[in-house]
């Protein structure tokens, strides 16, 4: 009406316009859309054999490779982000660091962790790893609380150091060891000391031994067969349940903190949570701090066995500590001393890098998800291949290699800072980042410290990493020890 008083006698040639713009955008909008279609595909793949697709290529590479050779061969054909079908689902992997960072920032927004039920029924559905959304924010910060660097200085640095002592001390002079059971005791009793302030070595070999059972069903292969480690596991996780909710209710009576109490005594003091929550959180940390801990403990003596250079430099630095300071026996080291260790931190790094223990990640995609010119469906797997970053001769020269020198070097700085960089994740990222890292840090530089400065060692039979299971040396690493000093850790362990 208002166009017609002004121009009257335009106003047909003004709505011919109108119509003809709307025209034009509907035609460049379609144009658009299909563009869009025709552009964003899938990443490039095979497809496999129809229902197992690529799955059993995928637990062959991955349990007898490392780097594994199925991820290399389709990243040379397809590469670096590319898509396979796994477990009946299409899957897009990723050798690509941006991605992986993308996939890890995204967490909780377009990806979310995914487990087997069976996973789930024996972690708890209450626990952080298997929570999703603002329920995982909140246990997350809760376990970042709990782990912060002040609080392992004063909570955890002696407990640690009296469970070495207490697990390492007894072995004598050409006893043969199998490393990799001596390390996931040392992690067990680590774990169950620290979170349940359980400390009498009775009591820690009890829990511990159901603790082995439920680990064992939690990294089994997901089938439920009576008797199968899933039931063992099953079973496992019920009586430490009921241990967990005797600790609590003894805690609730007595209402009071006490030096030596643990994370679950400190979480009840701290934080509003009901009973089932306190045991799943409590289980969760269990998990996760355990298998990760003890084998980055066995791969770097592994390492180290492998290279004497490396050993001898190492050795010097915790013999030197020890003198320097004059520590004897049973003498705790201090924070200062911790701090003191950096050829040690560079051990660790390096081992977290050849050896890595969580190599892959497993997400899923929350809805259509566009990333440069690709779409990955609702639904679809995302795998975040972490080593095939840190085994990227592009990325590492001489990837291959134990070299923890490389990171001494002023140019690896940034790269190395494993809280932020995109070529260097074995704590992941993002809002799953590893609340434990600094913990897990903590305990391998002590559990080094008195394993090397207490014993020398002859390998008995030949070793190679395995990662199915899970990560692990194939015949548990068997060595013959030597005691350096008769009269270090010679002490008798307490009850
Ligand atoms: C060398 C040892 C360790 C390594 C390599 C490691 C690695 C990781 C990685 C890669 C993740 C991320 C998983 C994902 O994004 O799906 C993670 C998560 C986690 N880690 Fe660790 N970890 C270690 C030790 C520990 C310790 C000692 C604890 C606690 C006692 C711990 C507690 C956790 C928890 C609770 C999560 C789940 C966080 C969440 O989902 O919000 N970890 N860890």
């Amino acid at each position: 009406e208002i166009m017609r008083e002004i121009y009257p006698s335009t106003w047909p040639l003004t709505i011919t316009t109108l119509f003809f713009i709307i025209f034009l955008a509907k035609f460049f909008l379609s144009k658009k859309k299909n563009v869009a279609q025709r552009t964003y595909k899938l990443p490039p793949g095979r497809r496999g054999w129809p229902l197992i697709g690529d799955s059993f290529n995928w637990y062959k590479a991955v349990a007898s490779s490392h780097p594994p050779q199925f991820v290399e061969e389709q990243v040379k054909r397809f590469g670096k982000i590319f898509s396979c079908s796994l477990f009946g689902k299409w899957a897009v992997v990723s050798a690509d660091p941006n991605f992986n960072k993308f996939v890890m920032q995204n967490e909780g927004k377009f990806f979310q962790s995914s487990y087997p039920k069976s996973f789930r029924d024996l972690v708890g559905k209450n626990g952080v790893i298997t929570v999703q959304g603002e329920q995982q924010r909140k246990l997350h910060a809760i376990a970042s609380n709990m782990m912060r660097l002040d609080k392992l200085r004063f909570h955890f640095l002696e407990d640690i150091q009296r469970v070495m002592l207490q697990t390492l001390s007894s072995f004598q002079s050409n006893q043969v060891i199998h490393l990799q059971d001596v390390c996931r005791k040392v992690a067990i009793n680590l774990m169950v000391n620290q979170l349940l302030g359980v400390s009498s070595e009775s009591e820690i070999n009890e829990m511990a031994r159901l603790f082995s059972d439920f680990v064992d069903g939690c990294l089994s292969v997901p089938i439920n067969l009576p008797g199968m480690a899933y039931h063992t596991g099953m079973k496992a996780r019920e009586k430490i349940i009921i241990k967990i909710n005797n600790t609590i209710e003894m805690y609730r009576q007595r209402g009071s903190l006490e030096v030596n109490d643990g994370v679950l005594a400190r979480l009840l003091e701290e934080e509003n949570l009901p009973n089932d929550a306190v045991a799943d959180f409590i289980i969760n940390l269990l998990f996760a701090g355990n298998e990760t801990t003890a084998k980055t403990m066995l791969f770097a003596v592994y390492f180290l066995s492998k290279c004497p250079r490396a050993m001898k430099q190492l050795l010097d630095e915790h013999e030197n500590l020890r003198s320097k300071s004059n520590i004897v026996g049973e003498e705790m080291l201090t924070w200062q001393h911790y701090k003191s260790m950096s050829f040690t931190q560079c051990v660790i790094d390096e081992t977290l890098r050849l050896g890595g223990i969580a190599i892959w990640l497993l997400r899923e995609a929350k809805e259509d998800v566009v990333y440069q010119d690709y779409v990955i469906p609702k639904g679809c797997f995302v795998v975040p291949f972490l080593s095939a970053v840190h085994l990227d001769e592009k990325v590492y020269n001489g990837a291959l290699n134990f070299n923890p020198w490389r990171w001494m070097d002023p140019d690896n700085q940034e790269k190395r800072n494993w809280r932020t960089s995109q070529f260097y994740a074995p704590f992941g990222g993002g809002a799953r980042f590893c609340p434990g890292a600094e913990l897990a840090r903590l305990q391998i530089a002590l559990f080094l410290h008195y394993f090397v400065t207490t014993y020398s060692w002859n390998q008995v039979k030949e070793d190679q990493m395995s990662f199915f299971p899970s990560a692990r040396l194939v015949n548990g690493f068997q060595i013959c020890l030597t005691r350096r000093h008769d009269d270090q850790m010679n002490i008798k362990s307490r009850d």
